[in-house]
């Protein structure tokens, strides 16, 4: 399926399964639409799967399981999966084009984070499987004991909506890279970058079977088809926490092994004694990058009181001189939400937080000059108490609380004071605070003078309700492979 396609593409762009090597429609034909959520236009059709093309697709990801993808030497998965990074690089504007239509991001960001990340994901895992070992111990003079890595078998990946391909081969890549087969369901809301990615690894030297894709729903649909499945091994999922309670109850009766990175709700901590500008321009990015639908945003932002007041005068300023609108637009920094259900949803927040006394700084509503799409201005909203369900809930858009804080207690309190616990910001000079506030914080994610700064090698995930396990570097492969340990007596 090669489409070609730039800014200027050509409608429509109808997504089919890709099962045993080779894109089919469902059993009974049946399709679902595909909206860009910029224009609200129809982007295409999305083939619906269900129980029928899950099972064909496990079937197939069982038999390519036992097929040459077995006998596979590390060397060798290794060349696949650069040549795989190497395939999304060469189509890296067509692939930013479809993640944009797919989900209202910007162009420019889909182009310089989710595509040349996905691709860097495989570079990464590529050069991590070559030089991966595992342990032994020489027990006295009598026995040694080594462990062995062996793949988990058939891995079902369910996949969100926000950096569809990103999070994507996030998974894709150390599973393959641990020589396991999968089925993935990509969100219902963005097909479209996945079913390209099918092409691309087909044309890298994946044998069929080893990656297969289901579209369609989650709740009854190929969403809890695949968590159900009797033979699937494994499963890994981002998305919404009480998407994840659902999965893990429906994978219980099979004893599915799980990795889980789920919502937050990110504390972004900002001492008085920080550099004030370094925390406006990032603060920009950690509130409203990708319309705020990531789940590391900081959301809640609790300032230091001493400076409440200059560090809302200059966030506000910066945040009106966001670009917002037409994705495709140079130096558009801030696109549309993910569709209608979510716009209302995110509105619903605003509403909630003005009948809670909260006042809007900046932003609240539509842009006025976007009278289509799902276009929410960047939000700031000031004066809610710490019980708001503003500032307790996920709002997963282009939304943020400010509160002040007088002393370092309190706001550790504060940051604490939730069920989540994946990411967390501390901006402060002073090394020995920096310290001694990020061992406090709840989360499994931490940065200190930064956000989003990644290293592919670290533990990824989050504590509390905010997910299971973790995922990066030596973690992937606790997760995609199992390890036995062989005793030998001497
Ligand atoms: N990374 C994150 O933390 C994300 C958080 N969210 C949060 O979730 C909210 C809702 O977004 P959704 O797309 O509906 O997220 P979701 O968690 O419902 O969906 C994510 C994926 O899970 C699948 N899914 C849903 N229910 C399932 C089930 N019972 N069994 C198996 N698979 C299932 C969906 O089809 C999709 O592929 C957002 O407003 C946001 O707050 C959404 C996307 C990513
Ligand atoms: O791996 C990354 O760089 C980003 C991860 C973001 C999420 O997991 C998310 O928003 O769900």
């Amino acid at each position: 399926m090669q489409i070609q396609l730039n800014k200027n593409k050509t409608l429509p762009i109808d997504c089919k399964h890709f099962i045993d090597g080779q894109y089919i429609p469902s059993f009974n034909q049946k399709t679902f639409l595909n909206i860009n959520p910029a224009t609200e236009e129809v982007l295409g059709k999305i083939s619906e799967g269900g129980e029928l093309e899950i099972d064909l697709a496990v079937k197939a990801a069982r038999r390519a399981l036992k097929g040459e993808w077995k006998h596979f030497t590390t060397e060798q998965r290794s060349i696949v999966l650069r040549k795989i990074g190497d395939g999304i690089l060469a189509r890296k504007e067509e692939l930013a084009a479809l993640e944009a239509m797919d989900t209202g991001k910007p162009y420019e960001l889909a182009l310089e984070v989710d595509i040349t990340r996905s691709a860097y994901n495989f570079y990464f895992f590529a050069d991590y499987i070559t030089s991966l070992g595992t342990e032994s111990h020489m027990q006295n003079q009598t026995a040694l004991h080594y462990s062995y890595r062996r793949p988990v078998g058939v891995v079902g990946m369910i996949n969100p909506w926000n950096l569809p391909l990103l999070l994507l081969t996030w998974k894709l890549a150390p599973c393959l890279a641990a020589g396991n087969t999968t089925v993935m369901k990509p969100a219902e809301l963005t097909p479209m970058t996945a079913t390209i990615l099918a092409e691309i690894c087909k044309e890298a030297g994946v044998p069929d079977g080893v990656i297969n894709i289901v579209h369609g729903f989650g709740a009854n649909g190929a969403g809890s088809a695949l968590t159900e499945h009797p033979d699937v091994d494994a499963i890994t999922f981002t998305g919404e926490t009480k998407t994840g309670t659902a999965i893990m109850k429906a994978a219980a009766p099979t004893l599915k092994k799980l990795s889980f990175e789920l919502g937050g709700k990110n504390p972004n901590i900002i001492f008085a004694d920080s550099n004030l500008d370094e925390v406006i321009e990032t603060t920009l990015k950690s509130s409203f990058m990708n319309q705020g639908e990531v789940c590391l945003c900081g959301s809640r932002i609790y300032i230091e009181r001493s400076i409440y007041q200059e560090f809302l005068e200059k966030f506000v300023e910066k945040t009106n001189e966001l670009k917002i609108g037409d994705p495709f637009e140079e130096g558009t920094k801030v696109g549309a939400v993910i569709g209608k259900e979510h716009y209302d949803k995110v509105l619903s927040y605003i509403e909630i937080a003005k009948e809670d006394g909260g006042t809007i700084l900046t932003g609240g509503s539509r842009p006025e000059h976007l009278s289509s799409g799902y276009f929410i201005s960047p939000t700031i909203i000031s004066g809610l108490s710490h019980d708001s369900r503003c500032v307790k809930e996920e709002i997963f858009g282009p939304v943020v609380t400010v509160l002040p804080f007088d002393t370092e207690d309190e706001v550790i309190e504060r940051a604490n004071d939730t069920h989540y616990g994946l990411g967390a910001t501390i901006w402060t000079n002073d090394l020995r605070k920096a310290h001694r506030v990020a061992h406090q914080i709840e989360a499994g994610i931490i940065w200190v003078n930064t956000w989003y700064l990644r290293d592919l090698r670290t533990p990824f995930g989050g504590m509390k309700q905010s997910g299971i396990g973790r995922e990066g570097g030596i973690h992937s492969f606790e997760f995609y492979s199992e390890l036995s340990n062989i005793t030998i007596k001497l």
